[in-house]
């Protein structure tokens, strides 16, 4: 196998909603093809990436120094060993020759983009699904034939009222999901336990509400919120502070029992064991929400897996943020606790296969090679667009 082409493009998911810490007025993504020489039942082998919302498009790393490498390595040294195929764990050491340890920054998130779309070329040079292949490399043999995936979003949008709050998490339970999550932490505690109120009135119960502070607070702020959202018992109380600082997790934990999520913004194996050391995260209950995409990519998550595994962590506590098709794929591949979805927000990004409806919360993994983008129409337009 020899790559043949490279292109990469930055484009806009720009919109009116924010969360407690970012508007997403000036987001954007980038997105990434990588031809083969490969032909598998009539089609050319090709693999695509992009970053999941929340960092934006990373265009400079990649131009300036990731995809020259990729371009200038010797074609031998990305392959596995039958030479067939690109092997992602040596592709990965490519991209990170020359990079110190530490201060991961953002280069995860753009060596994450190019590890998507080389998984997606070995599936497809396999001729299985992503979840198939991970399962066999990686997991027990077999894949989830279904995961549990939940609706994300209940953003502050200009001008947003309860009612509309209501409106959103019903369009959601009418969509086929029972199981939703909501923003706070953009407005004082008062109004937003009255969001978080008729919230679970829609859904039905607490349980099935989750609640996301996107590492807005403080200390005192983060145990204020605890202390008045530990009546209802939500589902999990997202990212109270900020992502790095653990003292306060852990503190956190402390005082509030139900269950705590958080990981979204830690790029590394080595962010996430010291979450696991010193942030005070409970095995039996909390939620890790590490994204493949945005910290170095699925290579860096089986890293991740194996820290979690020394300490005594089951992957069913995983739920990754990311809210996309190869997220999913990992999930049913590595049997993940479940993963996020964006139903009405990052589209086309966001969301799954045309042919694989939400059913009582849980979507399939349609039967095709990769990760299974071609059955994604308007992400397929948006990459024939923009890497053509
Ligand atoms: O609002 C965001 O940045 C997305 C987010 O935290 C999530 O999906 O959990
Ligand atoms: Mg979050």
């Amino acid at each position: 196998m020899k790559i043949t082409d490279i292109r990469e493009a930055r484009v806009s998911i720009a919109s009116d909603i924010a969360n407690a810490y970012i508007s997403f007025a000036k987001m954007d993504v980038s997105v990434l093809a990588i031809s083969t020489d490969v032909w598998v039942d009539g089609r050319q082998v090709v693999g695509y990436g992009f970053n999941s919302n929340g960092r934006y498009a990373q265009s400079g790393l990649l131009r300036e120094r990731f995809l020259p490498r990729l371009r200038e390595a010797d074609s031998q040294a990305l392959l596995d060993d039958s030479g067939t195929n690109l092997d992602p764990f040596r592709v990965w050491d490519v991209l990170m020759a020359n990079e110190k340890p530490g201060g991961h920054g953002e280069r995860s998130v753009a060596v994450g983009i190019i590890d998507m779309a080389v998984w997606d070329i070995v599936a497809k040079a396999e001729n299985k699904p992503l979840a198939q292949l991970l399962a066999e490399r990686h997991g027990d043999g077999t894949a989830d034939a279904k995961v549990s995936v939940y609706a994300a979003g209940g953003y502050y949008y200009p001008g947003k009222q309860v009612s509309a709050l209501k409106d959103e998490m019903r369009d959601y339970l009418d969509l086929g999901y029972t199981c939703t999550k909501m923003k706070i932490g953009g407005v004082p505690l008062a109004e937003d336990l009255e969001r978080v109120e008729a919230a679970i009135e829609v859904v039905g119960n607490a349980s099935r509400l989750a609640v996301d502070a996107n590492g807005r607070f403080e200390l005192k702020t983060a145990l204020a919120f605890a202390e008045g959202l530990a009546p209802y018992g939500v589902r999990w109380y997202e990212e109270a502070g900020d992502p790095l600082d653990y003292a306060l997790q852990q503190q956190l934990g402390e005082h509030y029992a139900p269950p705590m999520a958080t990981g979204e913004n830690l790029f590394s194996h080595q962010d996430a064991r010291n979450l696991l050391r010193y942030g005070g995260m409970r095995a039996d209950r909390d939620i890790l929400q590490m994204d493949p995409v945005l910290s170095y990519g699925l290579v860096e998550y089986l890293r991740m897996l194996n820290v979690l595994k020394q300490h005594g962590w089951s992957p069913r506590q995983c739920i990754p943020h990311g809210g996309h098709q190869f997220a999913l794929n990992i999930a049913s591949g590595l049997k993940l606790g479940g993963n996020e979805s964006y139903p009405r927000v990052f589209a086309p990004f966001g969301g799954f296969a045309d042919s694989t409806p939400i059913e009582r919360g849980y979507v399939a993994i349609p039967a095709m090679p990769g990760i299974g983008f071609e059955d994604k129409r308007e992400l397929m337009k948006v990459f024939d667009k923009h890497l053509r």
